[in-house]
């Protein structure tokens, strides 16, 4: 639903009438800010009370209003927003929700809904509403036409949830109303488990020291590792702090990444041993369950990924359909294997999710429908599975870092999250600025292009 059934005079006098807080204008609450407050919005904000200088010099030809800290901010807004760590959220809450404006309506940024509100519920006072909200895509990605999930946790006045969606339309995103368990079972199948993939494929590529697009004996170049590489480097180009609390506070997540890790694991035992009907059964099965009642189009195309590598000597794609170009040696693709047969392990079908798709999921499903659905390629993806050795030391890392992220995800540990995190980060920063022009145009390609966007 992106139409807003407000009238014009309805919206003028929200904006003369309405002030919108935010707390944390890190990367998301600043994105916020700006759009809201270029709408024509009133807007407040905040970050941590010692950054208050700063950003107030900062800021100060902005058309939002700095403020000393989060009272200063709950006091004086209609609608609260806590744009902050997911770690601290229960802390910062704690702290400012008890002076939110009476009647105001508070809602959050964070990825995983029931510890927001969880917080909500225990800090708020009572006349509070809580109609909360998570924008799915990054602070760099255009905000039109991606989803925006709206929960309207706890409103008294029906015109309340109507006034967030017209602060909203201005990022014509497209609004997805959920209760927050669905928003976080949802997510946790799209977003939890893509991370994990891109993650466990850097973490194993820094164990093994190898930026893969500078290798010279052209092991990975194609549409399909360009993507693998620009992902992975993209999410490790971020902030820790912003995949460590969308897995680790989020429950549903726990199980996903662990079968994730688990299916890995047994798909690269099958082929140790040869098991090949065993292994050949399984791909099968799981390509039958997730894309059995595939038709039309493919999201992706390989030639439009083909461009985006790193490497600067690339020229090939992947299909084995495509003649005429030199081909890249058959690959495993362990990680896509991987990811469907999690699907139909947990029975999950991902075309249902797109309504809630991050680009990164639309992506990844992308990559694993080209690798399953483009002749032969499946055919020789099983074979080199089975019996070519060239990527098996890559395949080994990459199963014990699936392992490692699942390990540090189900014990919540933040701090080792942090340190696996950033290891793997200070391997690839000296490659950051150009993986990330090109990962950028990638990403845009591909949003533009895919046909269920
Ligand atoms: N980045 C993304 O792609 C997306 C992130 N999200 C979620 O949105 C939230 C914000 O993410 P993002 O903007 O990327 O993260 P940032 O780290 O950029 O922003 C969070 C900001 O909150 C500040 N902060 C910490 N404590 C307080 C406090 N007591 N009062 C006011 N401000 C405080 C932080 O300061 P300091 O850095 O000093 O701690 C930081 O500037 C997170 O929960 C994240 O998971 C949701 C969608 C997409
Ligand atoms: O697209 C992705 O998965 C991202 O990595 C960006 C992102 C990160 C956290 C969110 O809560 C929403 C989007």
């Amino acid at each position: 639903m992106t139409d807003v059934p407000v009238s014009e005079k309805q919206m003028e006098e929200w904006k003369a009438t309405k002030t919108i807080g935010i707390i944390g204008l890190g990367d998301m609450g600043l994105l916020y800010a700006q759009n809201f407050s270029d709408a024509g919005w009133k807007v407040v904000g905040c970050d941590r009370e010692e950054q208050y200088e700063t950003l107030k010099t900062k800021y100060a030809g902005s058309k939002f209003e700095v403020v000393l800290n989060g009272h200063n901010v709950s006091r004086v807004s209609d609608y609260i927003i806590y744009s902050v760590e997911a770690a601290s959220l229960d802390k910062i809450v704690s702290i400012y929700g008890p002076s939110s404006k009476v009647g105001a309506i508070v809602g959050g940024q964070t990825s995983c809904k029931s510890p927001e509100i969880a917080a909500f519920e225990k800090y708020l006072p009572q006349d509070v509403e809580i109609i909360t909200i998570h924008s799915l895509h990054g602070p760099k990605v255009n905000t039109e036409g991606q989803p925006l999930v709206i929960i309207d946790h706890r409103s008294y006045k029906p015109e309340s949830l109507q006034f967030v969606k017209a602060l909203m339309s201005c990022l014509k995103s497209k609004f997805v109303e959920l209760t927050y368990e669905e928003h976080d079972r949802i997510t946790a199948d799209t977003q939890a488990v893509t991370h994990a993939a891109f993650l466990s494929m850097g973490c194993a590529w820094a164990k093994l020291k190898v930026y893969p697009w500078t290798v010279n004996d052209k092991k990975w170049f194609g549409g399909l590792e360009n993507v693998k590489v620009n992902i992975s480097l993209r999410i490790y180009s971020n902030k820790w702090h912003v995949y460590a609390g969308l897995a680790i506070t989020n429950p549903h997540a726990h199980q996903q990444v662990l079968q994730y890790a688990n299916s890995a694991t047994d798909l690269f035992a099958m082929c140790l041993d040869n098991r090949r009907e065993e292994f050949t059964e399984r791909i099968m099965k799981a390509k039958e369950f997730v894309f059995g009642n595939h038709t039309g189009k493919l999201l992706l195309d390989d030639l439009m990924l083909e461009k985006y590598s790193l490497s600067r000597n690339s020229n090939s794609i992947d299909s084995p359909e495509k003649d005429g170009l030199q081909s890249p040696p058959p690959n495993s693709h362990l990680s896509l294997l991987a990811i469907v047969d999690s699907w139909y392990q947990l029975g999950i079908n991902p075309y249902d999710h797109m309504i809630c798709s991050t680009p990164l999921f639309s992506i990844f499903l992308g990559v694993s429908e080209f690798l399953f659905l483009t002749p032969k390629l499946l055919e020789q993806t099983i074979e080199a599975s089975l019996t070519d050795h060239l990527f098996r030391k890559d395949d080994l890392e990459f199963v014990i870092a699936a392992r490692e992220w699942s390990s540090i995800i189900s014990a919540e540990n933040f701090q080792l999250y942090q340190k696996k995190f950033e290891n793997v980060q200070d391997f690839f920063r000296p490659m950051f600025p150009e993986a990330n022009v090109i990962g950028n145009e990638m990403i845009k390609t591909i949003l533009k292009h895919s046909k269920r966007e």
